[in-house]
């Protein structure tokens, strides 16, 4: 280990995965509402992601999922008596409330946090800032939790600083590293930190979606680039295209990602394409011949075909100094004009290579891919040393977790199973556990 790496931190699919329709703006989430949904199933389809990516050879970490049911949230709100009491009352009065506190929302970990490497950061540490999520009560109540896992994954305050989310509110509307990209040469070296965002707060007159919400704001990114001490001439902010919002395109990363010198994203996918290129350009200074702008035309992949395959929120992984594999879901293989770009892709002269395509059904049914799904951190070998090692994906965490996962979840879950006690019962037993596997301590509320 003598170089540094990019890490992918995924969250863990929790017990009560379900589908509840609470994500408006989000096309999947809308549209599936009615589903029952299948725990087991989404957890192992995540792990067989975590686990191939560490057999490729990437250090593959996991983010253990939220205590669900959410029980304090619901005695914030005024429910009290007894959990299975609390779990009734909520059922009868306010089911779509004890469907956003037991949302299993905290696998998508893109939206967890935003993480500068070390490399970018005026103390030389790796900076991690839990996204506020405020755009969504189910998500914005993740923040807490998601700060005291990330705590206990990267412990070690030599080489990891940990802040508290940005104020919850609509002004500084985070939703993390799913608005943020990091380019780079190598990944020990400085880069540049690209921050998308979908409005304005406090500019009324600037462009703004009409009918689906902006959940990220500018204001908050701009806070984020301060607590994590970076260089005004290494930031590049750009607006999303207010008109892809509106489509369904909730977060930037359903419409481009990045990494190392390569850009790949949709022709529509920002407000001013030729602007959001020059200034990344001017950023990364000579060499510019060496950065790539992969752009993919709307008469190849129309922006719909985006939203239905995910074609952009795929994971883009450095194998070598010239080589990189796109990691797509099974919806790109079926769709026509997606599979055709991407064969056309690979045989181009672009640093991507290869494609390789996972299941991840369950998960991608509420709008989330395998770049939703993990959290980057480029890490030196010392920062590498310093994380948690029970974290990592390796075969015998592997065998460890699906054995756990057969042990405590189910393989049907509907929206009235929210209320049964016995699921809060399960869910805190696996958790439990969990903790342990992981070595993460007490990180929830029903341990301590
Ligand atoms: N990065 C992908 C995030 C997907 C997530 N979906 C949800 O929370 C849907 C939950 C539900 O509808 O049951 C969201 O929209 O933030």
């Amino acid at each position: 280990m003598h170089t540094a790496t990019e890490a992918n931190f995924d969250g863990l699919v929790g017990p009560t995965h379900n589908y509840s329709g609470l994500s408006f703006g989000n096309v999947a989430s809308l549209n599936n509402s009615a589903q029952s949904s299948n725990p087991k199933a989404a957890a192992k389809q995540g792990l067989t992601k975590m686990k191939a990516l560490a057999d490729m050879g990437f250090v593959q970490g996991v983010l253990a999922p939220h205590e669900r049911p959410h029980i304090p949230t619901l005695r914030r709100l005024g429910f009290s008596g007894s959990d299975a009491n609390i779990l009734q009352q909520a059922a009868k009065h306010a089911p779509k409330l004890l469907a956003a506190v037991s949302s299993a929302s905290c696998m998508w970990t893109a939206n967890a946090a935003t993480v500068s490497p070390s490399g970018d950061t005026s103390d030389n540490r790796v900076h991690f800032t839990p996204a506020n999520l405020v755009n969504k009560f189910h998500r914005s109540i993740e923040h807490q939790t998601t700060g005291a896992i990330l705590q206990a994954t990267f412990k070690d305050d030599k080489h990891f600083a940990h802040h508290p989310a940005l104020p919850s509110v609509e002004h500084f509307g985070d939703e993390g590293a799913a608005n943020h990209t990091r380019f780079c040469h190598d990944y020990g070296e400085q880069g540049i930190e690209f921050f998308v965002y979908g409005m304005e707060a406090f500019n009324s007159k600037a462009p703004r979606p009409a009918k689906f919400p902006a959940r990220h704001t500018l204001e908050a990114s701009q806070a984020v680039a301060r607590h994590h001490g970076l260089l005004a001439d290494q930031v590049v902010y750009a607006q999303q295209n207010p008109a892809v919002i509106d489509a369904g395109v909730f977060h930037n990363d359903v419409i481009a990602v990045g990494n190392r010198n390569a850009h790949f994203y949709h022709q529509d996918a920002f407000l001013d394409t030729a602007k959001m290129k020059q200034d990344l350009l001017t950023a990364w200074g000579d060499r510019a011949s060496d950065f790539h702008l992969i752009e993919v035309p709307r008469s190849a992949v129309p922006v719909a075909d985006c939203i239905q395959s995910y074609l952009f929120n795929s994971q883009l992984l450095s194998r070598s100094d010239k080589d990189m594999v796109l990691i797509v879901p099974g919806e790109c293989e079926n769709n026509p004009a997606v599979w055709a770009y991407l064969q056309s892709l690979i045989k181009g002269n672009s640093p991507i290579n290869e494609v390789q395509v996972f299941d991840l059904k369950q998960s991608m049914s509420n709008g989330g891919g395998p770049a939703c799904l993990r959290l980057r951190v480029a890490l030196t070998p010392a920062e590498q040393r310093a994380i948690n090692p029970a974290t990592l994906m390796n075969d015998a965490l592997f065998e460890r977790l699906n054995c756990w996962v057969d042990k405590y979840y189910r393989d049907e879950l509907h929206e009235k199973d929210l209320a049964d006690p016995q699921l809060l019962h399960e869910s805190r037993s696996a958790l439990d556990e969990l903790t342990q596997i992981l070595a993460l301590g007490s990180v929830y509320e029903f341990q301590q």
